[in-house]
């Protein structure tokens, strides 16, 4: 995969083992933060002196060995790390054994001098947010009327604006439109500028110097693809036979009027709620919610679902899905057997991601309440929250269940009583999505544990034959619901797109870099490579055309993560969302998004699916991602419900199958192409340029806050483990449904499966396999080097490894066991005993200790004598390999 620049500053920067953090310097005061700038020089860089004070420090090697207590460790750490160490606070950041979020915020400000907020100031601060927002948003219904003014008058800017692009049309058409008679927009330096930037000459020609030189190339290229053949549209048309197969096996509308031919023709779609016979409560809650028209997939579903038919409904982004599903649910509900004798989980809703579920959960309750149907209760049932909790909600049986399937899994194999036997209606939002990510063989559970008769709906905005399967094995003569299928992204979407020209060049060497700022100010080795170009490209348009109310989408958490710490360091307001982040982290970066304390969103596809956050004006695609339906869905973030928006894709040589596949799905009007001055390019290089060694500092003290805070959580956990030991080890085991490899192999199979049905992928990652692999020290200094690889041979045999032997040993311990296998299995004594004895006389040989193969024997022999303790007869505490039996073969019969 092609690096980018921020990425290759981390991975040729990586941390120094021979560097240690001194006991004054290497954790600055929150109190005295000014301390922590002391080592740099007016701009924040590191000066020369910086290395050396590196050098001092040093993270106690003795602290990593000095598991004979917390104390002891935590007191060894206070030594090392000084007084000023600010996360080390027992019962503060560590508790329970877990793992605590670690806010780079709090390294950028402890870095440039900026007061930090203690965890409470920072949930008033939020909670206080929030209020505001809530109010907001009862504001908003009255302001909607004067939003829809200002939205006309901003769409006669928009007419203003494009009649400017009209202008320079013709700058398309000589080969900078990507030859696809895209219109062109050319930024111009001082328009919306008022930086620094601002006194740079304006240099519209020059502007694309970089972008310009390998035009003639292009435009064959652009010739090729335009005869070639079209593989995606291909695929979208279906032949005749699909055709009639489909057409066997899908139902026809009963909503819609016949001929005399028995064809469909002239639907007679219901222009209103009221036309839709809901109850009147209902009626009410969508009237208080504003939703006044229902919306054409509203339209077409709302009636099918409350007749109880199966439907798989596709509708452009943002165009009120979830209300199509919910609103006759929540009819239907209203006719359930009210008494206790009656309760049950009747309702089940699988969404892909937690955020998802949250958002749809909150849909679903906002309409309950305006409604006045408080009886019908919601459970949540997501990773990321508490189990036990959740379980407990499920004791009192819900009537609407939402749900990622992961989570849903582990309940129907975990909590006692819970089980889906009682549902009627399944609804599986952003269907494609579940493939996507794997989660086929979670589905297919899922699926075998309803009961067969029952409604189900797959809804999603993107539909593609990868459903196939699930489609046949969900769905009973479903109606298919395909609202305007040509066209996949909102009217009132602008797209434009960026060239970025060059191959990506995954190895600017350090030299290279350094010659690039040692450069005049003219010379492109400043910005040299696409990965470089990509992130100057970004930041220019940050700086000067996108200040706020936007999205950004990486293809990789890390990209995302650096990234957020480039904005931090340049004073941009951001957040960030990924799947690297606690789920608080999560849900508390999207509130801060939505409530407009921070003005960019830096994401990953996480965040690309069904989230509706108003007022989101732009998308950027730092990247174009591998599939359409991911473009598709990213860009929906804006331009949702009838509201203008714009996405702004960076396009490098290797996305043209993914451009044309994207213009070809939208109107033309629609598609723009956004020139940016190469001056603008150049000085935000440069100004990354500078940031080099910052980003790569902030990285290095997160990398060691978080070593620090995982063996604080190793201690914890450990503590935990001798205390509780009888109550832990007493438990029943979890169960899972699959092994975590063969989950892994499950969760390959079916991406891949879905991948397959994708000709742009294949291609994408046939250009990535054809790219120059990078070599593990290319670009690098001799110096470095050297530094890489002592930094290597010691945590090869360092203490660190040590720890996390010991971490992965302990998770095996409490790894859940394969519910096939989980009959009580006698353990034969004798062989345990000698067993034992082996693994202890390996260890006095010196093979045992914090070697990891012995760790993880280890941790097997303290799990199967755990489990040889166990007389509760629970049923769980089979395990997956016998001692003396064949390799990986159960020894009683599984339960299927
Ligand atoms: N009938 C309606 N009239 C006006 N606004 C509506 C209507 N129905 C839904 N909306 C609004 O449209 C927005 C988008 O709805 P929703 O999130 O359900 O879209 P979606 O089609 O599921 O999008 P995606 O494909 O991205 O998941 C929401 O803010 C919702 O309040």
């Amino acid at each position: 995969m092609a690096d980018d620049f921020i990425l290759t500053l981390d991975s040729d920067s990586e941390p120094e083992t021979s560097s240690r953090p001194s006991s004054s310097k290497r954790t600055p005061n929150k109190s005295n933060p000014k301390s922590a700038v002391s080592s740099k020089n007016a701009n924040g860089n590191s000066t020369g002196k910086k290395e050396e004070e590196n050098e001092e420090f040093a993270l106690d090697d003795d602290f990593a060995l000095d598991f004979s207590g917390l104390d002891g460790a935590r007191t060894a750490l206070r030594e090392t790390l000084g007084d000023g160490v600010d996360f080390w606070e027992e019962g503060d950041e560590v508790k329970g054994g877990k793992l605590q979020p670690l806010n780079v915020d709090d390294i950028i400000a402890r870095r440039t001098g900026k007061p930090i907020l203690s965890h409470r100031e920072k949930t008033k601060k939020r909670k206080r947010s929030a209020k505001d927002e809530g109010k907001r948003d009862d504001d908003s219904d009255s302001e909607d009327a004067e939003e829809d003014s200002e939205e006309d008058s901003e769409e006669e800017e928009g007419t203003e604006e494009e009649e400017d692009e009209m202008e320079v049309d013709d700058v398309s058409d000589d080969g900078s439109g990507f030859g696809m008679g895209v219109q062109s927009d050319v930024e111009e330096e001082d328009d919306e500028d008022e930086d620094e930037e601002g006194s740079e000459e304006e240099d519209e020609e020059d502007g694309d110097s970089d972008l310009d030189s390998a035009e003639d190339e292009d435009e064959e290229d652009d010739i090729q693809m335009g005869s070639g053949s079209d593989s995606e549209a291909e695929s979208e048309e279906d032949t005749a036979a699909e055709k009639a197969r489909k057409d066997a096996f899908f139902s026809t509308d009963p909503t819609l009027k016949k001929d005399a031919q028995n064809n469909p023709i002239d639907p007679t779609i219901p222009t209103s709620f009221s036309q839709m016979s809901l109850s009147r409560p209902l009626l009410r809650a969508l009237t208080a919610l504003n939703l006044s028209t229902p919306t054409p997939i509203q339209a077409r579903s709302i009636p099918l679902a409350l007749l109880g038919r199966d439907i798989l409904g596709s509708a452009v982004t943002g165009s009120g899905k979830t209300a199509a599903f919910l609103i006759p649910i929540l009819e239907r509900l209203q006719y359930r057997d009210k008494s206790k004798a009656g309760a049950a989980c009747r309702v089940l809703i699988l969404c892909p991601t937690r955020e998802l579920a949250v958002q749809c959960e909150n849909v679903g309750k906002s309409l309950v309440q305006h409604s006045g149907l408080d009886s019908i209760r919601f459970a949540l049932l997501v990773g990321g929250l508490s189990l036990s909790a959740q379980a407990h909600t499920l004791r009192t049986l819900p009537d609407i269940l939402i749900a990622t399937p992961g989570r849903l899994i582990d309940h129907i194999n975990n909590s006692p009583s819970f089980t889906l036997n009682a549902l009627d209606i399944l609804v599986i939002d952003e269907a494609d999505r579940m493939l996507e990510v794997g989660f086929s063989q979670e589905l297919n559970e899922i699926i075998k544990n309803c009961p067969k008769k029952r409604q189900t709906m797959l809804f999603s905005a993107t539909m593609t034959d990868s459903i196939d399967e699930l489609v046949k094995l969900s769905l009973d003569r479903p109606v298919r619901c395909f609202v305007d299928p040509k066209r996949t992204t909102a009217k009132n979407l602008v797209q434009e797109f960026v060239r970025i020209r060059g191959r990506s060049n995954p190895a600017p060497t350090a030299s290279a870099a350094a010659s690039g700022s040692k450069a005049g100010s003219n010379d492109q080795g400043a910005v040299q490579g696409a990965d470089r170009v990509r992130a100057a490209t970004l930041l220019s348009l940050v700086t000067r055309t996108v200040k706020d109310k936007c999205i950004i989408f990486f293809r990789s958490k890390a990209l995302a993560h650096q990234m957020r710490i480039v904005f931090g360091l340049c004073g941009l307001k951001a957040s960030e969302l990924h799947g690297n982040l606690t789920q608080e982290q999560r849900l508390v970066a999207l509130q801060e998004f939505k409530a407009g304390q921070v003005d960019y969103l830096l994401a990953t596809d996480l965040a690309s699916r069904g989230l509706d956050i108003k007022g989101v004006e732009t998308v950027i695609n730092y990247d174009m991602p591998g599939q359409l339906s991911a473009y598709t869905h990213r860009v929906g973030r804006t331009a949702r419900a009838g509201r203008n928006g714009r996405s702004i894709t960076l396009v490098g040589e290797a996305d043209r199958r993914m451009l044309k596949a994207a213009i070809k799905q939208s109107a033309s009007s629609q598609i723009h192409n956004r020139v940016i001055p190469s001056t603008a390019i150049q000085s935000c290089a440069k100004k990354l340029e500078a940031l080099r060694s910052e980003v790569a500092e902030v990285l290095k003290e997160e990398k060691e806050e978080k070593a620090v805070r995982q063996a604080d959580m190793e201690l914890t956990k450990g503590r935990n483990m001798i205390e509780h030991e009888e109550e832990i080890f007493g438990r029943p085991k979890r169960t899972w449904f699959q092994s975590e490899s063969e989950k892994q192999k499950a969760k390959e199979a079916s991406k891949s499966a879905y991948v397959s049905a994708f000709p742009e992928v294949k291609e994408k990652a046939k250009s990535a396999a054809d790219q120059p692999k990078r070599g593990k020290y290319e670009g690098l200094s001799r110096k470095q080097t050297r530094r890489k690889i002592a930094r290597e041979m010691d945590e090869a045999d360092g203490s660190m490894k040590t720890a996390a032997a010991g971490a992965r040993a302990a998770k095996k311990a409490a790894r859940p066991v394969k519910i096939t296998e989980a009959q009580p299995k006698k353990v034969d004594a004798k062989s345990k005993r000698r067993k034992t004895e082996k693994s202890m006389k390996k260890m006095a040989l010196g093979k045992g200790g914090f070697d990891t193969d012995s760790s993880k024997r280890g941790g097997k022999a303290v799990r199967e004598g755990m489990r040889a303790g166990r007389s509760d007869g629970v049923g769980l505490g089979g395990k997956k390999k016998s001692g003396g039996g064949a390799k990986g073969k159960p020894k009683g019969k599984g339960r299927k």
